[in-house]
């Protein structure tokens, strides 16, 4: 194309782009406009809070973020052309200005290819910089051209220094990032990926997909994205609201399955068992150890009526509910009311007529039918439950036989028993524990939708608890086995999807690194033998970056030299090392005039991160401090060596004064 029809090209892209804006600002002012008349509007208070809630809503997703374009593509079908972007914009007569990315039709710009055009002609992709279109990139699919990741702008996007919390990536989309972010809401997935390849984007994207396309059954039923830590999901927290979604709940499951404080900490091998799978047997035992069988007849007396259930048909009662594996707390009030049944029966039978609710309520509530429902179905706490099977050795002993060894139970038992349930130091495992057992008397409400990110750390506990809220749902689990740095971390993704209830789910890999340059890859993969799992390595897109190890006296000093290297560049820069060397390392840059943040507070360019936050996130530039003090942390201090190593964008530099492990020395 000359020189000036691209110019008039750009000039009419860029009008279209005001256009848009003030379209959507139209749209914005007439949700404002309803959000504030609404509530006058409604009939009652119920429906004018319903009513404020979607329209406050209504008011956040049509946000415009004055530093992105609208729309980052085109396609034309024939010569049918359309804008892509974050939402749908529509001009004042109801016309599309923007498609959003989301709609089938927008499918094509990710996947169409010269040998499979899917009916486009052209496909464009922009360039911008403060908001602004600056270029675009023409491909004629329908005369074989296609740039693949050989695009321009994708390269700049990837390589563009990372400033903030992670953005969004509709623009650049891969095709196999794409099939994973379209699969059916019906499809559960496993995605296998290494560092860098865009699973934690991937998973956020299908969160935003299905919430477009199946707004309101997930509206009702919710969506959940779960995230190893604070400062991963604060890291995470604005790709979701920067697509129009903003009432996704984003947790930790410790917060998610929170039911009391934790007070407590477990020794290793302690949490270990109780992490185990074979717990969700033990408490299931202990549970259904309370139900008894009934021992002798119930009489009620009732005015002048004594009614009379025989042993032999209240044992039939706590047989059949039994028998219907409902969860505890449900199976006693089925009971409850059968018993209650059968006295109704009686007194039809007797008084030719039905009784009240009154008398119902009465006889349910009444002292022979509580009695006997505690005494055959008592009531069980969850936290009672745990507190039980901790405290007493007998109890224990008597759930576990078979199941755990006299070791583990020893593990188990508390040295000094608290007096109650309440006054107890529960632990981060307890807290597992005694959400199985709440899920063993009463199930939670299933989400429709899970994401659960670096899934790889998660215990078969902690992945039930995931499988009871999502038993009605689908999940995507992301995650890669070679960072897996728990104790009791996934070595095979069939087991953690057997535990999350979706045993037949795929496993995907992606292998194409769009964080890591490949020289930097080229170290970490060095690991990948000695971490003992079966995954495929990372091809980087990234042929640019740079790595730097260096052996040194001081690694404190060199640190320091290294960051203010980093900071004569564009971009982001993470100092990471073992956490116990953080504060020293800290003090030194402090000294030396080097202002810091912390994970908590990312208020400088540079941020201190202990190794074990490191998951998740990334820098521009990274500088790893004494590699064989990460390692000897922790007992899978190499794979949290390979998590370290594996978070810079463009620069990489490792100082050390100890010898580096033998993998990458
Ligand atoms: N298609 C893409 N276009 C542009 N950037 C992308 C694309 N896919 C991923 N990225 C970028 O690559 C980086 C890594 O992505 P992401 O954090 O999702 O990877 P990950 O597989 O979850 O990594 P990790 O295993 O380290 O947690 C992010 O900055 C992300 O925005």
């Amino acid at each position: 194309m000359p020189a000036s029809d691209l110019d008039t090209d750009l000039k009419n892209e860029r009008e279209h782009l005001a256009s848009s804006r003030a379209a959507l600002r139209r749209m914005r002012d007439r949700a404002e406009a309803l959000f504030a008349t609404g509530a006058n509007v409604a009939g009652d208070a119920y429906a004018a809070e319903t009513l404020g809630r979607t329209l406050s809503r209504r008011v956040a997703e049509l946000a415009d973020d004055p530093t992105i374009p609208l729309f980052f593509g085109r396609l034309w079908f024939e010569d049918e052309p359309h804008h892509i972007g974050r939402r749908h914009v529509t001009d004042d007569v109801g016309e599309p200005m923007v498609l959003d990315w989301r709609a089938p039709i927008s499918r094509a710009f990710y996947r169409a290819s010269a040998s499979d055009p899917q009916g486009v002609t052209v496909r464009r992709r922009f360039g911008f910089a403060a908001g602004e279109l600056t270029s675009f990139e023409d491909e004629h699919l329908d005369r074989g051209e296609e740039l693949g990741t050989k695009s321009r702008i994708l390269t700049a996007e990837i390589e563009r220094p990372r400033v903030g919390p992670m953005r969004d990536i509709v623009a650049t989309i891969q095709p196999e990032q794409d099939e994973l972010v379209r699969a059916d809401l019906e499809d559960s997935i496993c995605v296998q990926g290494a560092p860098g390849t865009g699973k934690t984007a991937v998973g956020l994207h299908r969160a935003a997909y299905l919430l477009y396309l199946h707004r309101e059954r997930l509206r009702r039923s919710g969506v959940l994205i779960l995230g190893p830590n604070k400062a991963f999901l604060s890291y995470i927290s604005a790709v979701l609201p920067a697509l129009g979604e903003v009432e996704v709940e984003q947790s930790t499951v410790d917060e998610l399955i929170a039911r009391m404080p934790v007070r407590g900490r477990d020794g290793a091998q302690t949490a270990a068992v109780k992490h185990d799978g074979r717990m969700a047997t033990v408490l299931h035992r202990a549970l259904w150890r309370h139900v008894q069988k009934p021992v002798e007849p119930m009489v009620v007396s009732d005015g002048s009526y004594r009614w009379r259930i025989t042993e032999e048909a209240l044992r039939r009662v706590v047989d059949e509910a039994r028998r219907e594996g409902l969860p505890y707390g449900i199976g006693r009030e089925r009971v409850r009311a059968r018993v209650v049944g059968l006295l109704q029966r009686q007194a039809e039978a007797r008084r030719a007529e039905s009784p009240s609710d009154a008398w119902m309520r009465r006889m349910s509530r009444g002292k022979p039918v509580t009695e006997f429902i505690d005494a055959v179905w008592p009531a069980v706490t969850p936290e009672g439950l745990v507190f039980g099977l901790l405290s007493d050795a007998a109890a224990l002993a008597s759930a576990a036989d078979g199941v755990l060894t006299a070791e583990e139970q020893e593990l188990l038992l508390w040295t000094a028993k608290p007096r109650t349930p309440k006054a107890a130091k529960w632990s981060a495992a307890d807290a597992v524990l005694i959400d199985e057992a709440a899920g063993l008397i009463e199930r939670p409400s299933s989400f429709g939708h899970v994401v659960v990110d670096e899934a790889q750390d998660l215990s078969a506990m902690q992945c039930r608890a995931i499988a009871r809220r999502s038993e009605h749902g689908s999940i995507t689990l992301l995650g890669d086995l070679a960072q897996g740095t728990a104790p009791w971390a996934a070595t095979d993704w069939r087991e953690s999807l057997r535990h999350l209830g979706k045993p037949d789910a795929p496993v995907v890999p992606l292998t194409t690194g769009f964080r890591v340059p490949a020289a930097v890859v080229a170290l970490a993969n060095r690991l990948l033998p000695e971490l003992a799992v079966d995954v495929p390595e990372a091809v980087s897109l990234r042929q640019d970056g740079e790595l730097h190890l260096e052996a040194v006296s001081d690694v404190d000093a060199a640190a320091v030299g290294e960051v203010r290297a980093a900071l004569s560049h564009d971009g982001s820069v993470g100092v990471i090392a073992a956490d116990a060397a953080l504060d020293r390392i800290g003090a030194a840059l402090a000294a030396a005039g080097v202002e810091t943040g912390t994970l908590d507070e990312p208020s400088a360019r540079v941020t201190l991160v202990p190794a074990s936050l490191a998951k998740g996130l990334e820098y521009d530039h990274v500088v790893v401090v004494e590699p064989a003090q990460i390692v000897a942390a922790e007992p899978r201090g190499l794979h949290r060596l390979y998590v370290v190593l594996t978070r810079a964008v463009s620069r990489l530099a490792v100082v050390h004064a100890e010898p580096l492990p033998a993998a990458i020395a």
